[in-house]
């Protein structure tokens, strides 16, 4: 297919035959081809002014050009300063490619995920007042995100003319912070709060980041308010975001909490047959029963065990038998068994909790937030890591290891008398694993 590109420099070299070489530079030289589809060509232009005049002047040129090249119709859009940013291609969905198989036909139902499928169906079905907002929870790896685009494939179906927003929470903080810097506030409130159907994935991620949750709390008011429907996806229940401002909880509590939970043998099984089935492969019983069995708590470790299987059949050029396959897929247990974090990224999760960086734990800073984050860190690098006291002690600028000891301890009793303080050290380590 031609890139948009090609077909503007042909474009070009066709209006050469009318146009003086004067007139192509002065109007047409800093216009860049953004995009074309079957029946449009879509050219960006930094300059208003210069967008006035193509519109104007040379539009029939352009459309002229294209019968040629085509020999068809085509509309020509001209973006303007300010629009390319906002622009959003028709051709192509800005998702991943494996997203665009994200549909609630390939979702498979099992007494695990029954609820939240019912209840994002019901979302996209569009029985918004009494699931807004829907929130969707659960560990790593067992579909949350692919209901989240489930719902935005049925509901862009039903209503193309909708604008739904999906968006990441570390993206959303990300553009945000990018934006603070760039004075682009303003455009980047009307993105989200324009939204007809508003998807946050792992809003995990804006917890404990003040202006982000701020921000946020304005655009789900915004949305909310105008009935717009609201779906986010999480690791853990809101109750279980320590860091998430108490107004942010009670408003996600207020719509509908679906929780997802690893898959039952059954739907195990139903979920590699129907893998396998996707990719034209041919599981003997045994074999599907045997990844079922040995893969219990992850539908992505899953779905990697049955492609690994298939690699392993079409490099080795080996039959699919359980002893194949559990040569295939050995190295996938030991993955999941073996991941220890590193003392560095125990830290940095720590202090990131405290919204305070590694090198304030490791240094000699006092204020209190700090001496407890780096208790803490402490106790989590000798929980999780076979680091003995001395080792961990010269992490923090050589601090003896009657220091460690004493702070493993505070934290050790802490932890026997606060439930709100077990909640947090709960979620740093959970923090920490997600980053396994
Ligand atoms: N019930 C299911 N039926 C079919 N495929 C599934 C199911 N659950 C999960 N999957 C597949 O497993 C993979 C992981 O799912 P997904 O990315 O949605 O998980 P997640 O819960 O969002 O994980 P994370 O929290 O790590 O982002 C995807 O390829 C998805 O299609």
């Amino acid at each position: 297919m031609n890139s948009a590109s090609d077909v503007w420099n042909k474009v070009l070299k066709i209006l050469g035959s009318e146009l003086t070489t004067t007139a192509i530079t002065t109007w047409f030289d800093d216009c860049k081809a953004v995009e074309i589809t079957d029946n449009r060509l879509v050219i960006y232009t930094p300059s208003n002014f210069k967008k006035d005049v193509i519109e104007g002047r040379f539009l029939g040129s352009l459309k002229n050009a294209l019968r040629e090249i085509f020999s068809g119709d085509f509309d020509v859009l001209v973006l303007g300063e300010g629009e390319f940013d906002s622009f959003k291609p028709k051709g192509a969905s800005g998702h991943d490619p494996a997203e665009e198989e994200y549909t609630f036909e390939r979702f498979v139902v099992g007494n695990s995920n029954k609820f939240a499928h019912a209840a994002a169906k019901a979302v996209a079905e569009g029985q918004i007042k009494n699931f807004n907002p829907l929130f969707i929870y659960g560990d790593s790896g067992l579909g949350k995100t692919h209901l989240l685009h489930a719902i935005r494939h049925a509901v862009s179906e039903k209503h193309p003319e909708y604008n739904i927003v999906y968006v990441k929470g570390d993206d959303f903080t990300n553009e945000l912070i990018h934006a603070i810097q760039v004075g682009k506030n303003v455009e980047f409130r009307e993105k989200y709060r324009v939204a007809d159907l508003f998807l946050m994935d792992d809003i995990q991620f804006i917890a404990g980041k003040i202006q982000t949750q701020e921000e946020f709390f304005h655009t789900f008011n915004t949305l909310y308010e105008a009935n717009r429907q609201i779906v986010f996806t999480s690791d853990r229940p809101p109750n279980e975001m320590m860091r998430l401002e108490d107004r942010l909880k009670t408003r996600f509590e207020s719509g509908l909490l679906a929780d997802i939970q690893p898959p039952d043998y059954e739907t195990r099984m139903a979920i590699i047959k129907n893998k396998a089935q996707q990719l034209g492969l041919f599981l003997p019983d045994d074999v599907s029963n045997y990844i079922a069995e040995n893969m219990t708590s992850n539908v992505r470790q899953i779905e990697g065990a049955v492609k690994k299987v298939m690699a392993y059949r079409d490099l080795m050029n080996d039959s699919i038998t359980v002893s194949s396959v559990s040569k295939a897929i050995k190295d996938m247990f030991k993955e999941k068994t073996e991941f220890t974090p590193t003392s560095d990224l125990i830290i940095d999760e720590t202090a990131k909790y405290y919204s305070l960086t590694s090198d304030d734990l490791k240094g000699q800073r006092r204020t209190r937030n700090t001496a407890l984050a780096r208790q803490i860190s402490m106790y989590l690098i000798r929980k999780l890591t076979n680091l003995s006291l001395k080792d961990i002690g010269d992490l923090y600028e050589g601090r003896d290891h009657t220091t460690v000891l004493s702070s493993i301890r505070r934290i050790e009793s802490e932890l026997k008398s606060s439930a709100p303080f077990n909640q947090t050290i709960k979620d740093i380590t959970a923090n920490i694993n997600s980053r396994s």
